[in-house]
């Protein structure tokens, strides 16, 4: 990443340096003076279901051995049909609702016929004619865009192919194959490296949050393509190019970003920009052509014969709208109503991986808006997400876990948190708590835990807190006579003393205090 960073500050000073003039005029970015960038994305999100889209078999998460999850349509065997998956179905109506799209009362499934070794049937299924959803929008709050949304498609994932240099062969795999996909096909609305980032980051969000797909770009679950192409200001659209494959929003934003500097060179040196297919070179930070519109592949769409038209009535839709979870900006809007820090609300939100979905499209638990809405019940809420992104994610970043690997129920979390506010146990033995909880989870309650290690704080009448600070104020008269000549402070270091002895068990105020009142009574 670094080498892609440096690269592109070179292109970019290069060309400041050699277009200064048109700065003076500059309308729009610094980066490109003079120019309009336009930016569309194709996003391909692998629908979060447990079956396939047209097939009984399991698709392949958690991941298993090659070509173990497939069905015989799936590997296109002769006299096999395909059966549409209700659930995919619901979780495509659920996401064109959240992004605002017209649901379509009748679409169809068209094959698109392509040659290629990962899929066996030489076409794939999509819906090219009559798509799921047409229209709708994306809100991007930062930029405050609103970036369109042309259609929403239905369609199958291929398999994968994979080649061994070392062995000289190509291996199939056909665990994806027929796996379904939602393509969402953005307007070119877009004109940045950051609107297309920030597009696809609140695209996920949307996606995680109606538990439609992981959305994860790094693990393939959301694949994008990116079309660019630069304009004058006040004349028609460029030429586009598409870049295929990017497999983080970062690469996504360097590809842009550098597709658009060799528009640039192309039209400043007086040539056309050609329509293309283009792929992405991390280790360059640069697009290479892949292929021209010329050889563009000729899909020869057609209806697919074995699948009829699906139908959906307004009562259907309808269901599904008044079932739709809370959306990301009304969870923003919630937790910041709430009192929470924009930046808590961010890190929440964030780390909210995303909700388990039942075959029948209904929500489990497991995201962390839901463990923060659970523990913060009659709670403070500010209190709660200063445990939950301070302590318990600090404890499980500690140990190169995720939040679906904490052990930790929401009803634990909330009684420890309540033993700490009520003063049944101190802050750190709290703390410690936690820490037991995740290394030896059980059904334990945090009481049971903090009597089993003798944690319960210690009163300040308590006859061994007094006794600990006679003996620590004992070892150390030198302190105990700088503080009655003046210098009050240093008893912090008595504190942290009767603490250690304590294990954490006291109050550190409350020995402060009693500290200074036996040094003040041998003082008198
Ligand atoms: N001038 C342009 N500059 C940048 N992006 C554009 C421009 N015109 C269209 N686009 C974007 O290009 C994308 C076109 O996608 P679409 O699926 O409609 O067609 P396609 O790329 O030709 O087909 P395929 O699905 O086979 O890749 C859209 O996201 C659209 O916003
Ligand atoms: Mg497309
Ligand atoms: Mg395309």
């Amino acid at each position: 990443m670094h080498r892609c960073m440096l690269s592109l500050a070179r292109q970019s000073s290069r060309w400041s340096r050699s277009h200064s003039t048109l700065a003076e005029n500059a309308s729009g970015d610094p980066r490109w003076f003079g120019w309009q960038v336009v930016v569309g994305i194709e996003a391909h999100a692998q629908i979060k279901s447990r079956k396939k889209l047209f097939s009984d078999s399991w698709t392949n998460d958690p991941p298993q051995p090659p070509s173990t999850r497939v069905s015989a349509f799936d590997a296109s065997f002769p006299g096999t049909l395909p059966r549409l998956n209700s659930t995919c179905v619901a979780l495509g109506v659920r996401t064109a609702l959240a992004l605002n799209s017209n649901v379509q009362r009748r679409s169809t499934f068209d094959r698109k016929h392509y040659f290629y070794k990962d899929l066996p049937a030489g076409y794939q299924i999509t819906q090219h004619y009559a798509p799921i959803s047409l229209g709708g929008y994306l809100m991007l709050a930062n930029c405050m865009r609103k970036v369109g949304i042309k259609q929403i498609q239905l369609e199958q994932d291929t398999g994968k192919s994979t080649f061994d240099v070392h062995l000289g062969k190509s291996s199939i795999d056909l665990n994806r194959a027929g796996t379904a996909l939602l393509e969402i096909v953005s307007d070119p609305d877009m004109s940045s490296p950051e609107e297309a980032g920030e597009y696809v980051r609140t695209l996920q969000a949307v996606l995680r949050s109606v538990a439609a797909s992981d959305g994860n770009m790094e693990q393939g679950s959301l694949r994008c393509d990116v079309n660019v192409s630069i304009n004058k200001k006040g004349e028609p659209a460029g030429t586009r190019c598409e870049i295929k494959n990017l497999n983080s929003v970062k690469n996504m934003q360097v590809a842009i970003a550098s597709e658009v500097f060799r528009h640039i060179e192309i039209l400043t040196s007086g040539q056309e920009v050609k329509q293309e297919t283009r792929g992405f070179d991390e280790e360059k930070a640069e697009t290479f052509s892949l292929r021209s519109k010329e050889d563009a592949p000729d899909y020869r769409y057609m209806p697919d014969p074995n699948i009829p038209p699906l139908l959906l009535t307004e009562s259907y839709i309808d269901k599904i709208r008044s079932s739709m979870p809370e959306l990301p900006d009304a969870t923003r809007e919630r937790l910041l109503a709430q009192g929470l820090s924009a930046q808590d609300t961010g890190v929440l939100m964030t780390a909210d991986a995303g909700r388990e979905v039942g075959m029948d499209g209904t929500f489990g638990q497991g995201g962390v808006v839901a463990y923060f809405d659970a523990v913060s019940e009659g709670r403070d809420p500010k209190i709660v997400v200063n445990w939950i992104v301070q302590v318990l994610f600090g404890q499980l970043a500690a140990r190169s876990q995720t939040f679906t690997e904490n052990q930790i129920m929401a009803a634990q979390l909330g009684s420890l948190i309540d033993m700490v506010q009520s003063g049944v146990i101190t802050g750190s033995s709290g703390k410690l708590i936690l820490r037991l909880m995740l290394d030896n989870p059980s059904s334990k309650t945090p009481e049971e835990l903090a009597k089993e290690h003798s944690l319960i704080a210690l009163d300040k009448g308590d006859s061994s807190m007094e006794a600990w600070c006679r003996e620590v104020i004992g070892s150390n008269p030198e302190v105990a006579d700088a503080i009655r000549a003046g210098n009050v402070n240093v008893v912090n270091k008595l504190v942290g003393r009767v603490m250690k002895k304590s294990r954490g068990t006291a109050d550190a105020l409350s020995v402060r205090k009693l500290l200074l009142e036996i040094i003040a009574a041998k003082g008198a």
